[in-house]
């Protein structure tokens, strides 16, 4: 069980290429909450992922991880944060087994094999990920959140290209890490099947 978390964000606003992408959003997360960032393309969903690590410069409000604000020292949150973006960031001249040990150095390889079995790919390992479909090259990288032991976790659409069953194995990923006091904040254009999470709406 993770220890209690808050991330606290206070009336954001965001400037991307001279657009104003939030305005005066505000919002918390704690440990044990799914949360959605929701909006047509172009509204802000990932930059806003990226300026609540501290990527992206923001122009008004604060953010605060466990009462520090990240603008000042952002060392707690990096330590415990699990960023997974739109592109799998897979190497495709390496295979599925050496994309593991890059992604989790620290990791055994009897969890990497027991992650890949979870994913549907434990007779991929020796494959080079050029070779892989887009849907199992997007499993590779998920492989990552049953070897981590992040407590919050950012996601940018993290089901692309996953079938339906894919769906449903990261979905109850999801839900383990949600009941274990974990927190993932989120951006899915799909809809979730067993998931209910707090949405967070971007308008454009
Ligand atoms: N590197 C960049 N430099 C300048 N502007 C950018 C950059 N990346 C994105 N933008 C702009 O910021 C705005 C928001 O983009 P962002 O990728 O955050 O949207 P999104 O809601 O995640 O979109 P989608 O649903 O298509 O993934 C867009 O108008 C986009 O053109």
């Amino acid at each position: 069980m993770y220890k209690p978390i808050n991330l606290q964000i206070k009336h954001l606003c965001i400037e991307r290429g001279e657009r104003l992408l939030c305005q005066k959003l505000s919002f918390t997360v704690e440990g044990g909450e799914l949360i959605r960032i929701a909006g047509e393309n172009g509204s802000g969903k990932s930059s806003l992922m990226k300026a609540l690590l501290g990527w992206l410069p923001i122009e008004e409000g604060t953010i605060e991880f466990n009462g520090e604000d990240i603008s000042v020292h952002r060392d707690s949150l990096l330590a415990e944060q699990l960023y997974i973006g739109h592109a799998t960031g897979i190497k495709d001249i390496f295979t599925v087994q050496e994309n593991l040990s890059l992604y989790c150095p620290n990791s055994h390889e009897s969890d990497r094999l027991e992650a890949l079995r979870n994913l549907n790919l434990a007779d991929f390992e020796d494959t080079p990920a050029g070779d892989l479909s887009a849907g199992q090259k997007r499993r590779v990288a998920l492989t990552r959140l049953w070897l981590t032991d992040k407590q919050i976790w950012f996601l940018d659409e993290p089901f692309t290209a996953l079938d339906a069953q894919g769906t449903l194995t990261l979905e109850h990923r999801i839900k383990e890490h949600l009941a274990s006091g974990g927190a993932v904040i989120m951006t899915t254009h799909q809809p979730l099947q067993t998931l209910l999470p707090k949405i967070i709406e971007l308008k454009t």
